[in-house]
C-alpha cells in the first residue's frame, strides 16, 4: 500500500491540493492519502505550526503532497510558532536538501507570460535550488549595540559538503537533459558563493560531457527575463534559487503553474512536493487560485517518488491539453475557479 501524506496548510493550499488529490484519485493507483494539519492551521489547532503527529505522518507516508502555509494573523508571531517554520522545519527534518523547480511554456500560455511570445516560448529549464542551508538555515537573531542601535543578522554559509551534494544532483540531471549546466552564484562578494563555485568547478571534472557555466545571480536574474531559452539546468543556492524562481514563473506564465519537487537522494524515495507559490493570502477563499502548480506537483511525486512516469506523464498531458482547450484561472486571463479549472484537467485526463 502506497501512503500519500496531504499537508494542505494555510490560505489557497487546501484549494489547490484539493484539486490534486482529485487527479491523483481518478488515476486509480490503490494510493492511501493522510491528511495532517500543518502551518497556521496546526498553530491555531495544535500550538505548533508543524506538530510531532504531522511529522510522524510525513515521515511515514511513501511521499508528502504538500501545499502552502502562511497566514497574516500568525506574522507578529514569535518566529519558531510562524506558519513558515513548518515547511523549513519539513525540508530539514526530511533532509529534502534538493530542490527541484521546473519551469516551462505550456502550449498556449504565451500571452499569459510577461514575455515577449517569442522569448516565452524558449523556456524549458530546471532551476535546482539547495534546500537546507544557506542564509536560511545559518545562527540569526537580533541584538542591540550598546549606543541602543538595534540590529538583525542572518550568517549564510556552506560547507564543501553541501554544496558537492546539490552540485552532483545538477550535473546529474544536465546529463539527462541537455548538457548544460548554469551555477548561479555572488562570488564576486561573498566568500559563501567563491566556496560554491570552487567545489562545483572541482566536480566538473567528472562531468566532461557537461558544459558548465556560472553566472551571478543579479545578471542571471536579468538573463532570465532576456532570454530564458539560454538555460537547461541552473543550480543554485537557496536563497537564489528561491528568488529566481517566483521570477522564473512569470516568465512561464502565472506562479499558480510552477510544481516543484524537494528530494533527500537523487532518487527521489520520501520525497515533498508543491507548488512553488505561497498561501496567496489575498485571493484565498475566492475560488481564484490556480491549482496547475498543485497538480503538477503530483505528476512530480509520481515521477519522483512513486516511480509512476506513465502516470506523471499522463496528468501533465492533461494540464496541456485543458490549457489548449482554453481553460484558464484568472491569473492566466481566464474566469474559471479552481474547481472549474480542476474540472478541466480531470476531463482532459485520459
Ligand atoms: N512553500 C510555502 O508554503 C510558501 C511559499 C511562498 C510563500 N509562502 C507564504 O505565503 C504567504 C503569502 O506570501 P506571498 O504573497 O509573498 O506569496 P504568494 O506566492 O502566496 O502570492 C504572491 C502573489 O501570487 C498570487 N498567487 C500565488 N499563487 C497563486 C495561484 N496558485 N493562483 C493564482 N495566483 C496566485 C497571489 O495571489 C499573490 O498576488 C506568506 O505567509 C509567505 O510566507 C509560503
Ligand atoms: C515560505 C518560505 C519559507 C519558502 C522559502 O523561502 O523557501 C517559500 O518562499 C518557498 O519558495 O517555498
Ligand atoms: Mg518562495
Amino acid at each position: 500500500m502506497t501512503t500519500i501524506a496531504i499537508l494542505a496548510g494555510d490560505g489557497i493550499g487546501p484549494e489547490v491540493t484539493a484539486q490534486a488529490r482529485r487527479v491523483l484519485e481518478a488515476l486509480d493507483l490503490d494510493l492511501t492519502f493522510e491528511d495532517a494539519l500543518v502551518g497556521g492551521a496546526a498553530y491555531f489547532a495544535a500550538g505548533h505550526p508543524l506538530p510531532p503527529e504531522t511529522l510522524d505522518v510525513a515521515k511515514r507516508a511513501d511521499a508528502i503532497l504538500f501545499g502552502a502555509v502562511g497566514d497574516p494573523r500568525c506574522d507578529a508571531l514569535e518566529r519558531r510558532f510562524r506558519p513558515e517554520q513548518a515547511i523549513l522545519g519539513l525540508r530539514a527534518a526530511l533532509g529534502l536538501f534538493a530542490n527541484l523547480r521546473p519551469a516551462t511554456l505550456f502550449p498556449g500560455l504565451e500571452d499569459a507570460s510577461a514575455l515577449r511570445p517569442e522569448v516565452a516560448r524558449e523556456i524549458d529549464m530546471v532551476i535546482l535550488r539547495e534546500l537546507n542551508g544557506d542564509v536560511y538555515f545559518g545562527e540569526k537573531g537580533f541584538r542591540t549595540a550598546a549606543n541602543g542601535t538595534r540590529e538583525g543578522y542572518d550568517v549564510m554559509s556552506y560547507n564543501e559538503a553541501e554544496v558537492r551534494r546539490i552540485a552532483v544532483v545538477g550535473f546529474e540531471m544536465a546529463k539527462r537533459r541537455k548538457n548544460k549546466l548554469c551555477s548561479v552564484d555572488k562570488a564576486n562578494v561573498l566568500e559563501t558563493s567563491q566556496l560554491w563555485r570552487d567545489v562545483v568547478v572541482e566536480l566538473s571534472a567528472d562531468y566532461p560531457e557537461v558544459a558548465l557555466t556560472h553566472m551571478y545571480v543579479d545578471n542571471a536574474a536579468m538573463q532570465l527575463v532576456r532570454n530564458p531559452g539560454q538555460f537547461d539546468v541552473i543550480v543554485t543556492g537557496n536563497l537564489f534559487g528561491d528568488i529566481l524562481s517566483d521570477q522564473a514563473s512569470m516568465c512561464a506564465g502565472s506562479i499558480g503553474m510552477l510544481p516543484s519537487a524537494s528530494l533527500s537522494a537523487w532518487s527521489g524515495a520520501n520525497g515533498l512536493y508543491e507548488p512553488i507559490h505561497g498561501s496567496a493570502p489575498d485571493i484565498a477563499g475566492q475560488g481564484k487560485a490556480n491549482p496547475c502548480a498543485a497538480i503538477l506537483s503530483a505528476a512530480m511525486l509520481l515521477r519522483h517518488s512513486l516511480n509512476q512516469e506513465e502516470a506523471a506523464l499522463k496528468i501533465e498531458a492533461a494540464v496541456s491539453a485543458a490549457l489548449v482547450a482554453g481553460a484558464r484561472t484568472p491569473d492566466l486571463g481566464g474566469t474559471m475557479t479552481t474547481s472549474e479549472m480542476g474540472d478541466a484537467v480531470l476531463a482532459a485526463l485520459v
